[in-house]
């Protein structure tokens, strides 16, 4: 039986799942691919007592790995921007396919190394790196081929998603992100995490393997969780809604929109039972409709199991000589569009606004005065008498889809009147429609 060899840079979360989950389901894998993956090299920083390697030739220097005459598929699962970048390019002009986990990696060089791979007609696939251990890109590339994609929405960050479900049942913010760190399921950094750079990366990529449009991290709109109160989350439920962070794309007649913000969802809709650590990614088809893709989107066996069904595809192509590749980010490369990414103020979405207003007659007569001179329509508003404190009082208001632009103006007159000195929360919303 033929043997493809495969060499692991990186034996952390990700590393040593990976590690055991192609150690224990060796012979079931050949079962299913008529082949042995064989681990031929392992290289990490620091050695892990816990990973018994047997006679694996194990380093701690990545280079080794990629230098390795023995080594078909090189899987990068260190992390980080630059090392990654050199790693993986020095792998594909050795003629490698190379499997990696690193979203960021991909999001910011992936044009530049798919350039470089497609010279050297090897694989590079990232299955991993975008919503864990779910096939999505395996769906949106391959699955949904015979579709225009018309947007995607998701909940793309486990940490976040762990830390806003645990905040909904009374947690402290900065005790459970210490938790997912524990879990393995947060980044190096974890302000990615939080601050919703992580789904940016990952939103990126999904918008270019849906759209066929280059990958464009740097005009994409991020923003994180660190700003969401009990208050915030406690309210929306009382409207009907739940505080969730997603990432948004959609392709609209003159360009695309990116973008990563908490948002409001209908608690009736399936994404809003989507909690801790799990993802859930939304994809509307023009042929097949609403599709949703659902599962655990950090964690070390459950992204290794991406990993591991990439490196089944890059082992196939080895075991069969073959060159037939599916395109790195699901167009040619001559088909791609260069549309361009849309402003933050040319997005639709409907909005929460929380307005901290003086306890004054006629305040909630000229905040209605100002949404409707900017043509914003309310869909609900609240106020409660116990919620005044020290002369002020929370309104609360709902509003129909609007242009971003419209609500930017109508927050700025609103912070300007008297009646209100203290900013204006606004956490967009959306019905999925
Ligand atoms: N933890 C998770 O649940 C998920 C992580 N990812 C991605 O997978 C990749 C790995 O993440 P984790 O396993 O969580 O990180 P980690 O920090 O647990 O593991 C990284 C490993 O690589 C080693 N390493 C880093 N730089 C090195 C270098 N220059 N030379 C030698 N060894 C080096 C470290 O010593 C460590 O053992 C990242 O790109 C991450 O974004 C993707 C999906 C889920
Ligand atoms: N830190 C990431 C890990 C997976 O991509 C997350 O929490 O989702
Ligand atoms: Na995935």
């Amino acid at each position: 039986m033929k043997d493809v060899n495969v060499g692991i840079c990186g034996l952390g979360t990700v590393g040593g799942g990976t590690f055991n989950v192609l150690t224990r389901n060796a012979s079931l894998i050949t079962g299913r691919t008529g082949f042995n993956l064989r681990i031929a090299r392992v290289a990490t920083r620091t050695p892990r007592k816990e990973f018994d390697l047997g006679d694996i030739p194990f380093s701690t220097d990545i280079f080794d790995v990629v230098n390795d005459p023995s080594v078909d598929v090189v899987v990068e699962l260190i992390g980080g921007y630059d090392t990654a970048r050199e790693l993986v390019l020095a792998a594909i002009r050795n003629g490698k396919h190379v499997v990696t986990a690193n979203k960021a990696l991909i999001a910011v060089h992936g044009n530049e190394i798919f350039e470089a791979a497609a010279k050297q007609n090897v694989i590079v696939s990232y299955e991993a790196g975008v919503a864990g251990g779910i096939p999505v890109i395996k769906a949106v590339r391959e699955g949904m081929a015979a579709n225009r994609v018309d947007w995607i929405a998701g909940i793309i960050n486990g940490t976040g998603n762990y830390i806003l479900t645990e905040m909904r049942a009374g947690r402290e913010f900065a005790e459970v992100l210490k938790e997912a760190q524990d879990l393995g399921y947060a980044e190096a950094d974890p302000t990615f995490d939080v601050e919703g750079i992580d789904a940016a990366h990952k939103l990126t990529i999904l918008a270019s393997a849906g759209f066929g449009v280059p990958l464009q991290f740097e005009k994409a709109y991020t923003e994180g969780i660190s700003e969401i109160t009990p208050y915030d989350i406690a309210h929306a439920e009382i409207l009907g809604y739940r505080i969730k962070h997603l990432g948004i794309a959609r392709r609209r007649d003159e360009g695309i929109e990116l973008r990563v913000h908490p948002t409001l969802v209908p608690r009736s809709h399936l994404i809003a039972q989507v909690d801790g650590v799990l993802n859930a990614v939304l994809v509307d088809g023009d042929a097949v409709g609403q599709t949703m893709y659902y599962g655990p989107g950090a964690g070390d066996e459950a992204t290794a199991s991406a990993v591991i069904a990439d490196i089944i595809d890059a082992a196939r192509s080895v075991a069969a000589k073959s060159n037939q590749r599916v395109p790195y980010l699901g167009f040619e490369p001559a088909a791609m569009e260069d549309l361009p990414v849309l402003p933050m103020e040319d997005v639709q979405s409907a909005y929460y606004l929380r307005i901290q207003a003086l306890d004054r007659p006629g305040v909630l007569a000229k905040v209605a005065s100002i949404l409707s001179e900017h043509g914003i329509n309310i869909e609900s508003i609240m106020q409660k008498e116990s919620e005044l404190k020290d002369g002020r009082i929370p309104v609360i208001i709902l509003t129909h889809t609007v242009q971003e632009r419209q609500i930017n103006r109508a927050i700025e007159e609103l912070e300007a009147l008297s009646d209100i000195d203290e900013k204006v929360v606004r956490i967009r919303a959306e019905n999925f429609n």
